[in-house]
């Protein structure tokens, strides 16, 4: 796909729902007794996948994507089977391409009363799984990993699950999120602590689910559930998505987007302290609450920016963020360092080498570090060829540098964002108009 330089760009932006609520809300959908309804759940592949997974185990998902042309009108029914209804699938459970599904999943899946094997796409193949399938073993699940090198496939023997206290090497929502469900199942409370803390969907929803779950500092505790029960869940706009146009405006002269009903939880709303730090022109309207989940307009106008250095607890709430991030810090005044990040190394494609090159192809001056990058802003950036790596966050990210660029710039396998954003083109062609 080729993208051009534009002069400005103007406009209202509907990003869609939040791909960690959107899963989130399909597994406790299936696991409460009564049917949930979603609205404004996420239509991108990786959400499907969940949906399919939970069908494959007896779940009853209606979802009339196909028949809505505005999708965050349309309703996602899952009928629920109870905590301990799901039914054994009769073959293989696929999650594509979604780290999420795979990890969360296979909490669920340990305490289950039957064996079963998941797998993904080859970039799911090549992810560590070892960081769920330490403390889920120590709960008590029997997970081998089918190729003995702690990836998937992952076969998960299910049975009766204890409760533990877990410390966290890393600090992901994806590991804390495994134990917390596993969690539901153990004979005792399950506890989870992170160097920092990850973004909290699970802690938030459990909640809504009438889960008794409790946090303090970097530690979240769930209790045993024997019931939980349907809820109606209007998932935000995801600030992952709204991220692209947050820095497009920015970087963009005489720019001025308004990006509506956006999620802005605390453990997600990195990119927009980042930004203000840098000098950008950002405010926030209308903002309000979504289950428990805070969400607002975000107003973003082209903006003068300096470096900053971005490090620490501040990581895990911007993490999918920092590809766009460093395109931004392309378009700043001195030097952006970006220190602490080395989760970035094991998602979709590995996004420090990723993002070095093919800034690099552009004119860029950055170079990786050994848990992150540094960026001297302020060259001119010319047109390349980039390779996305079928990474959706590399895609959209050389998208929004491309409209900066001089001369074309082309991105393979640029329809990989459906992974988490399927009109991504459309809308910002919408913006450039
Ligand atoms: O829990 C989640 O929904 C997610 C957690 C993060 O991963 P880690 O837990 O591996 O940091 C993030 O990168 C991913 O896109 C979604
Ligand atoms: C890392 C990501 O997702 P996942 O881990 O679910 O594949 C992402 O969406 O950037």
């Amino acid at each position: 796909m080729i993208f051009k330089k534009v002069n400005s760009l103007h406009g209202e932006v509907t990003v869609p729902g939040d791909k960690s609520v959107s899963h989130r809300a399909i597994m406790l959908g299936s696991l409460a007794e009564g049917t949930t309804e979603i609205t404004n759940f996420l239509q991108g592949a990786d959400c499907l996948s969940t949906i399919a997974c939970f069908e494959k185990m007896g779940i009853h998902v209606e979802n009339n994507k196909v028949s809505s042309s505005n999708p965050s009108d349309t309703v996602v029914r899952v009928k629920g089977n109870g905590l301990r209804g799901l039914k054994a699938p009769n073959s293989i459970l696929d999650v594509g391409n979604s780290g999420t599904t795979m990890r969360l999943m296979s909490g669920i899946l340990s305490a289950q009363n039957f064996d079963v094997t998941v797998t993904g796409d080859s970039s799911i193949q090549k992810r560590p799984m070892k960081r769920i399938i330490t403390p889920l073993s120590m709960m008590g699940a029997n997970i081998t990993s089918v190729n003995n090198n702690d990836c998937a496939p992952l076969n998960i023997v299910g049975g009766k699950l204890k409760g533990i206290h877990y410390d966290s090497p890393v600090a992901s929502a994806q590991v804390k999120s495994a134990v917390l469900l596993a969690g539901l199942y153990a004979d005792n409370p399950s506890s989870v602590t992170e160097p920092y803390v990850s973004r909290n969907h699970t802690e938030l929803m459990f909640r809504q689910f009438g889960i008794d779950i409790k946090t303090s500092g970097t530690t979240a505790t769930v209790s045993p559930a024997t019931r939980l029960t349907a809820k109606k869940i209007m998932v935000p706009g995801d600030i992952s998505s709204a991220a692209y146009f947050i820095v497009a405006g920015l970087i963009v002269p005489n720019s001025e987007v308004l990006i509506k009903n956006v999620g802005i939880n605390p453990t997600r709303d990195g990119i927009i302290k980042v930004c203000k730090q840098m000098g950008a022109n950002i405010t926030l309207q209308n903002i309000s609450d979504k289950n428990g989940e805070p969400t607002a307009d975000i107003l973003v106008k082209s903006s003068e920016l300096t470096g900053t250095t971005i490090e620490g607890s501040i990581i895990p709430t911007l993490i999918d963020e920092l590809p766009v991030i460093a395109v931004l810090a392309c378009f700043a005044k001195g030097q952006t360092i970006i220190k602490d990040a080395t989760e970035l190394k094991v998602k979709e494609s590995n996004r420090i080498d990723v993002m070095v090159h093919n800034l690099s192809l552009l004119g860029a001056d950055v170079i990786a570090t050994e848990d992150g990058m540094i960026i001297n802003g302020g060259r001119e950036l010319h047109g390349a060829t980039i390779e996305s790596k079928i990474d959706h966050r590399i895609a959209m990210s050389f998208a929004i540098a491309s409209l900066m660029t001089e001369g074309e710039t082309e991105i393979k396998q640029a329809e990989c964002v459906d992974i988490s954003y399927p009109n991504f083109y459309s809308d910002l062609s919408g913006l450039a108009m």
